[in-house]
């Protein structure tokens, strides 16, 4: 080859080297360009991984090789070509087996191997892997010059190395996003204050105190859309971690295969798919909170991982041995019963135990009163911002509509009607009006209104107002309120139009429902 073939084939290569590529495609114009230059029918690149050798990349090789690894101790001429920095041929008559036999895709009946070369590609000194070549015919590596050979395995060192610092590159720079991520977060939500007066509110926020500069692994149990996430971050907050972050997991959200990576991390090679080391959240929220959302979601696998974690405080990431010490502390919600889950045997008990050093109750917004109106008012504002009002506000009727409903998901669903309540009135409004006041009946909430009196309240209480002896004024106050209390129940709990309903003036309704003992 003249030198200038030579360096047409290889200036490609190096103008590479400042590219940004998949590294598949790097690797696939290195190989292209060593069978340009080295006459033969297979070649391979391949990375030592431990006692393995693992190809990444192949040319002339049938496929399936991507997907073998070959154990250095099976293979004596993978043996002597990593003991050797000079390349290294094995001529037809070697009697050592070749690992490629059968799978050069050229065979025209031939299988066997007759000249093979390798030559080791090192790094920082230290065999990184190889680069192997070979040819079916006998003889056909006689012209092949080693030096040429040993001079392309340091390009091709050269190419490994941009891969692997883009690669390394790419992890810092989502890792970094993911902290930056965390940081904004947890900014965001601090500021997001948990608002209330109600005496369940006041409860919690009193636990919130006590458990928040403790070291306590808490359990927030509550329904969905109470505050969970709110209360944990208001706990971080509290406690002396507060200027580190607060890292989260969902537990529910990620197959079962990728939780134990996301807690723990894992090392290049772990598993298909990792392409470089990466930390999981205990390493990221080291010195701060993880906090573990829907933690009933886990299996009973990863549990036992997480208890031995939160014992030792050592974690391993996933396919490595090292230990590393952590200093994390555990926040953990959930809103299923874990007691139910451990007696029905879903759950560990060891586990369950660990997790509620402190267990925390968020009550159901139905439970907090006019907290109701308060957390509304919150919603109301960053809904006028965002519609660009001067005032949105609530109506008394709809104030009534919103106090009578049960919420079953909670403050998330507040907002969320809150939120769609007065995008659906603005739209109505035959102008762009400066000044929204949101009635009952833009409330959509009807069917779900929770009945004033239960069923069973209402059958047990007119048994008692109509039991033998009772006198007609009792008996007719237990039909006027059962009335009411169905029309309530009817209209949303909206007062204007149950006085509608019952054909009575509001003032009336007020006054008789007062009397009834009706809320
Ligand atoms: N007391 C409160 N004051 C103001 N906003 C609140 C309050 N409680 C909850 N929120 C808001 O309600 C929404 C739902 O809260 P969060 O996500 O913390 O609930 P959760 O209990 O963790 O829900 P899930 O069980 O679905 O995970 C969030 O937007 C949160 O900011």
């Amino acid at each position: 080859m003249t030198p200038k073939l030579l360096l047409d084939a290889l200036i490609p290569l190096m103008a590479d080297l400042s590219r940004e590529m998949h590294d598949s495609e790097r690797y696939r114009r290195l190989l292209d360009t060593l069978r340009m230059l080295f006459p033969c029918d297979a070649a391979a690149l391949l990375r030592l991984d431990g006692e393995v050798l693992v190809p990444l990349a192949i040319n002339g090789l049938s496929s399936d090789t991507l997907g073998r690894r070959f154990r250095v101790s099976e293979h004596p001429r993978f043996r002597i070509l990593l003991s050797n920095v000079p390349p290294t041929r094995f001529p037809a008559n070697s009697s050592l087996p070749d690992p490629y036999d059968g799978l050069v895709e050229a065979h025209s009946g031939e299988l066997h191997v007759h000249d093979c070369m390798g030559c080791q590609i090192t790094m920082n000194g230290r065999p990184w892997g190889l680069l192997t070549l070979d040819a079916l015919g006998a003889g056909r590596f006689d012209s092949v010059d080693t030096a040429s050979l040993q001079a392309f395995a340091s390009l091709a060192a050269a190419t490994v190395n941009v891969a692997e610092r883009i690669h390394d590159l790419a992890e810092t720079s989502e890792q970094e996003r993911q902290r930056a991520e965390a940081y904004r977060l947890a900014a965001n939500q601090s500021r997001r204050e948990l608002i209330g007066q109600s005496p369940a509110h006041k409860k919690m926020m009193k636990e919130i105190r006590l458990a928040g500069p403790s070291n306590m692994t808490v359990l927030i149990t509550g329904e969905t859309g109470v505050g969970k996430e709110l209360v944990a971050n208001a706990i971080h907050a509290a406690s002396p971690r507060a200027r580190k972050p607060i890292i989260s997991l969902n537990c529910a959200a990620l197959p079962e295969t990728l939780v134990e990576s996301e807690l723990f991390g894992h090392v290049r090679g772990a598993f298909s798919g990792a392409v470089s080391d990466r930390r999981g959240k205990f390493e990221l929220a080291d010195g701060g909170t993880l906090f573990l959302d829907e933690v009933g979601e886990l299996s009973l696998a990863v549990q036992a991982k997480l208890l031995r974690v939160l014992q030792s405080g050592q974690i391993q990431r996933v396919g490595s041995d090292e230990e590393h010490k952590v200093d994390v502390r555990v926040i953990a919600a959930t809103n299923r019963n874990l007691e139910e889950e451990v007696r029905q045997g879903r759950y560990r008990s060891d586990f369950y135990h660990r997790l509620s050093v402190y267990p925390l109750l968020a009550p159901p917004l139905r439970e907090r009163g006019h907290d109701i109106l308060l957390i509304s008012g919150f919603f109301l504002e960053e809904n006028r911002f965002r519609l660009g009002l001067l005032s949105l506000r609530l109506a008394t009727d709809a104030q009534e509509v919103l106090l009578g409903y049960r919420w079953p998901g909670n403050v998330r669903e507040l907002e969320h009607v809150i939120a769609r309540t007065a995008l659906k009135a603005l739209a109505k409004q035959p102008e762009r009006p400066r000044i929204l006041t949101l009635a009952a009946e833009d409330f959509d909430l009807v069917n779900e209104v929770k009945p004033l009196i239960s069923e069973q309240e209402e059958q047990i209480q007119s048994e008692l107002d109509l039991q033998n002896g009772s006198s007609l004024r009792d008996a007719v106050s237990a039909y006027e309120r059962r009335l009411i209390s169905a029309s309530l129940a009817r209209n949303g709990g909206n007062v204007a139009s149950t006085a509608r309903e019952l054909g009575i003036d509001r003032a009336n309704l007020n006054r008789m429902a007062k009397r009834l003992g009706l809320k």
